[in-house]
């Protein structure tokens, strides 16, 4: 994916200020492809993610047979081939950086007759795979893995699988979109529960394209044996891009800035929670919906945040925010406690760690835990700090360089575009100080 090393130098800019819109849902836009391929009939995606890992997975169903056209930026018509079409691929397919390409089409593709091979970059082979692996073999799916359940994982025809009733271990809407995937493919009832709800895109998304299923916070169930229809998904704008906005206008003084027509899934909007705790000024305008999803105008001025603990219930409905959330704690009044987070420790980096140790190089008092963190907020001077390739982190210790007191320069900050190609135009558009190396 991202071969071309890239740094950023961030520096202040000016406040934040006028209206902008963030690109399209990473996790919706990865589902549409998914489901869309697999419909009966054409399916027209608008909104879609030009990001690496979306892409990346539009590629793979390209590679299993599925016509898919890019008639403008942002848009997909996707020719599905019905539950059975797919075919088999004649290479590797390559998921990038993406850990919910991976899991999703890791239970996708367990329901086939052919077998697969699913590789990724660097990052996601260091990613546990383990699992997904274990409730798809509990379903009677056939997956090898390289030792200790990493990436590649070798997916072999089966037989039929069985439904499954499986509670998971670790609150993660991937691993219960892989078992749901596969469901589709097994014999009987499905259950999937959750020690605490995530986000529901695909049993949102199963229905919409006409899947029979019951769901609710914590809880989804389906039978195989039925027929996904072509339908048009709009994605809404991703809340995690638009989180690193909500942060730095929070945090850079004078700033006022609207961000349109953002997703609020209630399961995606828990940084919106904790900010508001920390003291900030977010104001929820024009609550609308866009295919079948809560979105919201959300205006944010700057507020004095102070330091909180972030309530654990809030944890999975942020659990791609705490980059920016460190930021935000590390320059708030008082001290910030983060608990029953170690999921971080397993993304596309430890995102404890680095972002921990990126903060510490521009002077920020933080004390890691297994799972979490002891942030005493304070002043940023200038430095270096490393994003280690993880594009959440690189984004959020962009906003620490708005608020340093001397340049900030940030390494490894090509993969921002897995997520959210154009980050950096589009902040420097908002008042950011940011520019290539
Ligand atoms: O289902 C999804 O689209 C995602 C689920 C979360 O991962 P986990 O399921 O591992 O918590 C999240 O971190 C990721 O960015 C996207
Ligand atoms: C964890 C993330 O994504 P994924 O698991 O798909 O790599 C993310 O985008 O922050």
């Amino acid at each position: 994916m991202s071969v071309a090393r890239l740094d950023w130098i961030a520096g202040a800019g000016r406040p934040l200020a006028g209206e902008l819109e963030v690109p399209g849902d990473k996790s919706v836009s990865h589902r549409a492809i998914m489901l869309s391929a697999i419909a009966e009939g054409v399916s027209e995606i608008h909104g879609f993610l030009e990001g690496e890992d979306t892409r990346a997975t539009a590629a793979i169903f390209r590679q299993l047979g599925v016509r898919i056209d890019a008639p403008s930026p942002s848009r997909r018509t996707v020719h599905g081939v019905g539950l059975y079409g797919l075919l088999a691929p004649e290479s590797d397919l390559d998921c990038g950086n993406a850990g919910t390409g991976m899991r999703l089409l890791a239970g996708l593709l367990a329901g086939q007759d052919f077998a697969s091979t699913l590789v990724g970059d660097a990052s996601l082979s260091r990613r546990p795979m383990a699992r997904v692996i274990e409730p798809l073999r509990r379903m009677g799916a056939s997956i090898e893995s390289a030792p200790g359940g990493l990436p590649p994982l070798r997916i072999y025809f089966s037989n039929e699988l069985q439904g499954i009733d499986f509670e998971l271990p670790v609150a993660s809407a991937q691993v219960k979109s892989a078992v749901l995937l596969a469901g589709l493919y097994a014999r009987g009832e499905t259950r999937v529960r959750e020690p605490h709800p995530t986000r529901d895109y695909t049993e949102r998304m199963l229905a919409a394209f006409g899947w029979p299923i019951r769901f609710s916070p914590g809880e989804a169930v389906l039978s195989g044996g039925h027929r996904l229809r072509a339908t048009e998904v709009h994605v809404p704008a991703d809340f995690s891009s638009a989180a690193f906005f909500l942060v730095a206008a929070s945090l850079v003084p004078g700033s006022d800035l609207l961000l349109r027509r953002v997703g609020m899934n209630p399961r995606r909007t828990g940084l919106l929670a904790a900010l508001r705790l920390m003291g900030a000024d977010i104001t929820e305008l024009n609550p609308g919906e866009q295919g079948g999803e809560p979105v919201a105008d959300l205006q944010v001025r700057h507020a004095r945040l102070r330091g909180i603990e972030v309530p654990e219930a809030l944890v999975p409905d942020m659990i791609d925010e705490f980059p920016a959330l460190f930021v935000a704690a590390a320059l708030a009044e008082g001290r910030t406690v983060v608990r029953g987070a170690a999921e971080l420790r397993v993304k596309e980096s430890d995102r404890i760690a680095v972002t921990s140790a990126g903060l510490r190089a521009l002077g920020a008092d933080i004390v890691e835990a297994p799972d979490g963190a002891v942030i005493t907020g304070g002043r940023l001077h200038g430095g270096e700090a490393d994003s280690h390739g993880d594009h959440r982190v690189a984004m959020s210790l962009a906003i620490a360089g708005q608020l340093a007191a001397g340049e900030v320069r940030i390494l490894d900050c090509a993969n921002v575009a897995t997520s959210f190609p154009g980050f950096d135009a589009l902040a420097r558009s908002a008042g950011f100080g940011l520019r290539d190396a």
